[in-house]
């Protein structure tokens, strides 16, 4: 498998580098970005996934996440893929609305058509991705997290529900945490899976846990003036499902910030140390 370098900037004494490939989960070409601290000669080192939010790519977290300075002092290498596939072929939303298709991927692989053949999301984060990432960048495969934002912060949550070995620590940013039950998550999952719920139950982070997911416990910021708190994010499903179900739920409700990347950027340092410290060897 073969990656083409698009950019590469030194940054905080590391590279922050963006590269393109040719997909085999979504039969597209897919961009991602990866930062790699600076580390001695033949370091294998941690590496934190960040799954993005709606209408993202990998660029917004990446100019805008403020994550080097810490990845560079904890030695961890970040990974930032896009939210779905794109390019003139592949179907989006009828409406062009930003809730589905193109920047809307939400994690899942699609059943239904005409996605199915491009909408592999979880494939590609879980799989595809991972492999290629481990051939070309000093990854230790062993010591891997996962955080993610909004839409991306239910592809973490789920991911690591799912993959509990082997994704060693868990966080995110205003997650969507049970979107069988919200508007974006209803039509995403509708669109992507068909109208049969017991198909969504398992990309839903509060019907996994009723379901009996286990996991060491998870680290969740919440802005208090996020417009999209109550209709969509819903943290208290989130907290009352761990609580019934003992998984150990920091849940931080931060006053006064928004859904923004000014409010990703103020605690993307607290979510990094909190990963490390479960990243160590
Ligand atoms: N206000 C946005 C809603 C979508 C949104 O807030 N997206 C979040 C993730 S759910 C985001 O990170 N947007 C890009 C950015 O802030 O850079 C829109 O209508 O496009």
């Amino acid at each position: 498998m073969t990656i083409q370098t698009v950019s590469t900037n030194t940054s905080y004494g590391g590279v922050q580098g963006v590269y393109r490939h040719a997909s085999q989960a979504t039969g597209t070409d897919m961009v991602f970005s990866v930062y790699v601290p600076p580390h001695a000669q033949g370091a294998k080192l941690p590496v934190v996934w960040y799954l993005s939010g709606l209408t993202c790519t990998h660029a917004n977290v990446t100019e805008k996440g403020e994550f080097r300075k810490a990845c560079a002092e904890l030695g961890l290498i970040f990974v930032a893929p896009d939210t779905s596939p794109r390019g003139p072929d592949v179907p989006g939303d009828a409406n062009n609305a930003y809730d589905f298709g193109l920047g809307a991927g939400f994690y899942v692989d699609a059943t239904q058509e005409p996605f199915a053949r491009n909408y592999r999301m979880w494939s590609y984060v879980t799989d595809e991705l991972p492999k290629l990432v481990a051939e070309n960048f000093p990854v230790d495969a062993k010591r891997q997290s996962v955080m993610g934002h909004s839409m991306g912060g239910h592809g973490a949550l789920t991911v690591a529900l799912r993959n509990p070995h082997r994704y060693l620590a868990a966080s995110a940013f205003a997650p969507i945490v049970a979107p069988s039950l919200v508007p974006w998550g209803i039509k995403a999952l509708t669109g992507y899976l068909g109208p049969n719920k017991d198909a969504w139950r398992s990309h839903d982070t509060v019907a996994l846990i009723e379901d009996g997911a286990k996991y060491s416990g998870f680290l969740v910021d919440v802005g208090e003036a996020d417009n999209f708190l109550k209709e969509q994010l819903k943290p208290e499903l989130l907290e009352a499902a761990c609580a019934k179900a003992s998984i150990p739920l920091t849940l931080r409700r931060q006053a006064g910030y928004d859904h923004s990347y000014y409010f990703i950027s103020t605690f993307m340092g607290d979510h990094l140390h909190w990963h490390a410290e479960r990243l160590k060897g």
